[in-house]
């Protein structure tokens, strides 16, 4: 029998299911990707098509109306207290004293670290959650939150609508997060944002293999690499977002100018 000391408690998407409602399993993500399951599985296809379409909309629907953001990523792991946290404290307050809203996958550590520095300096902290195999939920520090199934929907929305990436010291999720980032700016699938590492002694051995063999095996440009910056310093970090910011908009007005020039032109014939 359920009582109401008993804390279990479980997310599945937007729902959420406490005591005996809770219910063990896989997530949606693992039930997505693993096809060794029963072969029902795939009649289910269609409606898992709805769910997904569902999130995009969702999340399309929060974020839009953010004012202008910055995604930042870093370990689940950093404990409260450490130098890490703390970072991650200051790097959310200042984003927010800068006027931008922080985007964080809401989770635990260096992401609880960056919403509350966010929050308590007054601006908008938004955690975009997973569905995880085991229990999770958004810190206590979100003020907007949203819950995702599915991985690369929520992908989608820490790229659509940040004007920069932040990466803070962090381990796979993060790792991911960064290469992700570094590739669709490469491919010029994203044209607008900086991807700025926080931590010089931490990342400074990717850096240096980066520059070093795979550079010299050619499997990147130094062009490439110039995408990177590398900081230690928090107000340095929000002074390069602002620059590229205001590279950006001279940049579109610029391109502005010549259409409308083109457009007089024509008008002229
Ligand atoms: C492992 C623990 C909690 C996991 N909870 C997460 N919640 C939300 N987002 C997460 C979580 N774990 C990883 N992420 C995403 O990856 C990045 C951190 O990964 P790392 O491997 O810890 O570096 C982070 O930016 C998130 O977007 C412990 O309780």
């Amino acid at each position: 029998m359920s009582s109401a000391h008993d804390s279990r408690e479980h997310q599945r998407g937007p729902v959420l299911y406490r005591r005996s409602q809770v219910k063990e399993g896989s997530t949606t993500d693992q039930r997505l990707l693993d096809s060794r399951g029963p072969t029902e599985w795939l009649h289910t296809d269609p409606w898992r098509v709805l769910r997904i379409q569902s999130e995009f909309v969702e999340g399309f629907g929060l974020l839009a109306e953010l004012p202008a953001a910055v995604s930042v990523f870093g370990s689940a792991r950093t404990r409260p207290g450490s130098p890490e946290y703390d970072a991650g404290i200051a790097l959310g307050a200042a984003l927010a004293h800068a006027g931008y809203a922080v985007i964080t996958g809401g989770g635990p550590g260096t992401m609880e670290a960056v919403n509350r520095g966010a929050s308590e300096a007054g601006g908008v902290s938004v955690g975009l959650g997973i569905e995880l195999p085991f229990e999770q939920k958004l810190n206590d520090w979100v003020d907007v939150g949203v819950n995702f199934r599915y991985f690369f929907a929520r992908k989608t929305m820490f790229v659509k609508y940040a004007q920069a990436f932040v990466i803070m010291p962090g381990g796979f999720g993060t790792l991911d997060e960064t290469f992700e980032a570094l590739t669709l700016v490469q491919t010029r699938k994203v044209t607008r944002f900086p991807v700025i590492l926080y931590g010089t002694e931490y990342w400074g051995g990717l850096i240096d293999w980066l520059r070093g063999p795979v550079q010299a095996g050619g499997k990147v440009r130094s062009t490439d690499l110039d995408l990177i910056y590398v900081s230690d310093d928090v107000d340095q970090i929000v002074a390069r977002i602002v620059e590229a910011a205001q590279e950006r908009s001279a940049q579109q007005a610029a391109e502005e100018r010549a259409v409308a020039a083109v457009a007089r032109t024509n008008d002229v014939r």
